[in-house]
């Protein structure tokens, strides 16, 4: 490694990876000159699933452990990482991922649903560290500062994008339980000192379990024990089935499977077949000698039983269809195509699903491709609620109006694994009723414990006591450079949140905020205050943990910016380094598919030109480099002419896309470094290449445009072509040979 200033970018999937393609080029022809060097990462999900298994590649196939080693620079001081969103992969996209590895050549074991022997099951715990929410919690040491640049904003205001109204007669809702989900039997202690604990089931015929048989826990850490009842859940699924055909709105559930990776998927599978509950009593047998598990969506149910004689596989669909007659009509995700929202666990994701829906005006697409009300399901009660209050204010005063609405940022607690992040290797489906115990090692106390029944799931999260002390800080950081009132969102009802706020309380001492409006309260209320404020232009942080985190960080950009791909999304790293994610989203899988079929790539790579402008910043305040901080200023105004001029990607084929939205941030960026008087050296040496692209606008942009319209091969979808990507990604020979001439 050479002691240069090195900003490392991530190579992650789907449309920020087919983006990053075009856009890296740029990026390191554009920072070289100020001595940075620009490193990647390939935390794909491709990547990370090959450097699982190592022994089995050749060794030219095989990769580093790159997710591993990122996580330990996250830890080191000069760290300066750009982090685009990645796939959270469910066992449905692993198992696509692994067979489409195996076809280009990896020899990479089947992954094994049902392991039977040690073997297998070794495998399928190697397996497990590729799905699911798995690079973020390693990464992100340190809390998220995510927000609306003001430039953004104002972009925002001058061009809204379109809202759905809301009528105040919509039946549109949510439901949750009102009992028997985590929320209601949660147990919270903050530790009096550092212990080490395990996870046990003492079952009713009085055998002891092990879940887990070690937890080292800190002094101050909180830590929570919290149980769904299996038997509320399905009763819950029941009720809103039966309540959502009767009133005749479409049934949808919105889980977070990828992030709660355990619990989710499971409370996803239960929904499913209560809503083919007929179906699953008859053929339940053979679904399970199929290996069918629905907790991976119908989409495994549908491959499972596509081998099954003509006459077997026509009876299960018809006793299906029979089911979906006296069921309520289900959302879809894509109605042309027939798939309902129980296709699998990772199309509707609930940041970005809700939002989108109260976007539309409360509604979503049924099987006719029409907008309509909806039962917005969504068990878990503990942050249901929010949507429930965001709904009945716009149905009482009209969907917001992104011309006047005020903002929101949010400063998510998030560190360390805190809170759902840290729960996975801690969650479990319990085997047998019983008693679950988090228990002391050394001395046998029992320090929280719940009493569960057969298919319940109980899982301990933690929270260290640093990240809240940090937490607390860049809180009220952002609160005195914003201006901005913050409000935690903190529910003492809530027995985890009620440890947090005696921190919180003790924590806000260490700082001076004299002047500054900081305020307490639980999340409905909270929903309600920000509300009231956003509708009058006002701005509000909310200051949460790190669920509310997430929803949050879609729910006001998406509301307020249309997409949530336009904030600024930065962690500043608890070692002194920082982390830049480019935007609050995710990767945007349809983008893939209207490439490959019309070689359009809608993405907008906004959140990775506001994330590489702090990344340059941040560097040039850490090491000096003056050049540095000319190139994150002259972005920063770049990227402000790029919304000015409209040079955002649109959605629509045959219209500027991902490529020659780059293309003109590119050319405003030497632009203005040609122009700015601070450093002559980079005014010089970028002159030309502003002069170039200006002269060749036209021909560039038409370059761009002509490839538009046809089908092209990325050689992959996990793990595409590298050269057929750059091929597709870097259309324009002009383009190509001003970059290749400077860089030269
Ligand atoms: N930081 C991370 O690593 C994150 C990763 N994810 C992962 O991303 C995947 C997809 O998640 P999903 O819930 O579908 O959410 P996404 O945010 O990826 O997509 C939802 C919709 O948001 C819009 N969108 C998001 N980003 C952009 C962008 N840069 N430019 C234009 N439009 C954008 C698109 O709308 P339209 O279709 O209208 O163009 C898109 O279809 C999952 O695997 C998930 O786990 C999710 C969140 C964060
Ligand atoms: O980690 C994940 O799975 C997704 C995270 C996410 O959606 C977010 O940080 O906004
Ligand atoms: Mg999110």
């Amino acid at each position: 490694m050479s002691s240069d200033p090195t900003i490392i970018y991530t190579l992650t999937d789907e449309a920020p990876l087919l983006a990053t393609h075009a856009f890296l080029p740029v990026v390191s022809t554009f920072t070289k000159p100020a001595g940075i060097k620009v490193e990647q990462s390939d935390i794909s999900v491709a990547a990370r699933i090959l450097a699982q298994f190592p022994e089995n590649l050749t060794p030219e196939q095989r990769v580093p452990d790159a997710l591993s080693e990122l996580g330990k620079k996250t830890l080191e001081p000069d760290a300066n990482i750009i982090k685009l969103p990645n796939i959270s992969a469910s066992v449905g996209q692993l198992t696509a991922a692994i067979k489409e590895l195996q076809a280009k050549g990896y020899n990479l074991p089947d992954y094994p649903a049902d392991p039977k022997t040690d073997e297998e099951r070794a495998i399928k715990a190697r397996y497990a560290k590729c799905i699911g929410s798995s690079v973020n919690p390693v990464l992100r040491e340190g809390n998220s500062d995510r927000r609306a640049p003001k430039a953004v904003k104002e972009y925002a205001r001058k061009n809204p994008h379109s809202m759905g109204e809301w009528s105040q007669a919509s039946r549109t809702h949510v439901s949750h339980m009102t009992h028997g989900d985590f929320y209601h039997g949660e147990k919270s202690m903050t530790l009096d000192a550092a212990r080490d604990v395990k996870m046990e089931l003492v079952t009713k015929s009085g055998q002891t379990i092990v879940l887990k048989p070690k937890v080292a826990l800190q002094a101050g850490e909180i830590i929570d024990s919290m149980f769904m009842s299996r038997k509320a859940l399905l009763a819950f699924y029941e009720k809103q089935i039966e309540d959502a055909k009767n009133t005749g709105v479409l049934f949808s559930l919105h889980v977070k499977a990828t992030m709660m990776k355990v619990s989710h998927p499971i409370v996803f599978g239960h929904c499913v077949r209560m809503f083919y509950k007929e179906a699953f009593e008859k053929h339940g047998a053979l679904f399970d000698s199929l290996g069918i598990n629905v907790n991976n969506g119908m989409a495994d149910l549908y491959n499972k039983i596509a081998d099954l004689p003509a006459s077997q596989r026509e009876e299960i669909e018809r006793d299906l269809h029979a089911c979906q007659e006296h069921r309520p009509a289900l959302a879809m995700v894509d109605s042309a195509k027939g798939i309902t929202n129980f296709h699998s666990p990772n199309d509707v994701i609930v940041d970005a699903s809700m939002p989108a829906m109260i976007r539309a005006g409360g509604k979503m697409y049924g099987a006719d491709g029409r907008l309509k009300e909806v039962k917005a399901v969504i068990p878990e009660s503990t942050f249901a609620r929010i949507y429930q209050e965001v709904i009945n204010f716009c149905k009482w005063h009209g969907a917001f109006d992104p011309r006047t609405m005020g903002t929101v940022p949010n400063v998510g607690l998030m560190a360390q694994q805190a809170e759902e992040y840290g729960s996975h290797d801690k969650t479990f489906e319990i085997q047998e009723d019983g008693v679950a115990n988090i228990v002391d090692l050394a001395t046998g106390e029992v320090l929280l414990s719940q009493n569960v029944e057969q298919g319940d799931i109980w899982r301990m999260c933690q929270v260290k006591d640093a990240p809240i002390r940090d937490w607390v800080k860049l809180a009220v950081t952002r609160a005195r450079n914003s201006g901005m009132p913050a409000v935690f969102w903190l529910d003492p009802y809530r027995p985890h949140e009620n440890e947090l706020i005696k921190k919180v309380k003790t924590y806000l001492k260490d700082h001076d905020t004299s002047g500054l409006d900081i305020q307490i309260m639980s999340q409905v209320r909270a929903m309600r205050y920000t509300l009231e404020r956003v509708s009058r232009g006002l701005d509000t942080i909310s200051v949460t943990g790190n669920i509310l985190r997430d929803y949050l960080t879609d729910l006001f950009p998406i509301l307020e910016l249309g997409t949530s791909a336009k904030m600024l999304s930065i962690v500043p790293l608890m070692a002194g380094g920082g982390m830049y994610e480019t935007g609050a989203g995710g990767s945007a899988p349809k983008h893939v598919q209207q490439l490959v079929e019309e070689n359009h790539l809608r993405w907008d790579s906004l959140g990775e030109f506001l994330a590489l402008a702090v990344s340059l910043e941040d560097l040039g305040l850490k090491t000096g480099n003056n050049k540095a901080k000319v190139l994150a200023k002259t972005l920063d105004t770049a990227t402000g002419r790029l919304l000015d001029n409209r040079k955002g990607p649109s959605p629509k084929t045959g219209e500027l896309d991902n490529r020659g939205s780059q293309f003109y941030l590119s050319m405003y960026w030497a632009q203005e470094l040609a122009a700015q008087t601070e450093d002559a050296e980079l005014a010089a040496k970028f002159a030309p290449l502003a002069k170039q692209l200006a002269e060749n606008e036209q021909k560039i942009v038409a370059e761009l445009l002509e490839v538009q319209g046809k089908p092209v091969d990325i050689g992959g979808y996990y793990k595409a072509d590298d050269a057929k990507v750059k091929a597709v990604m870097r259309p324009s020979a002009t383009f190509n040979a001003a970059l290749e001439s400077f860089a030269a």
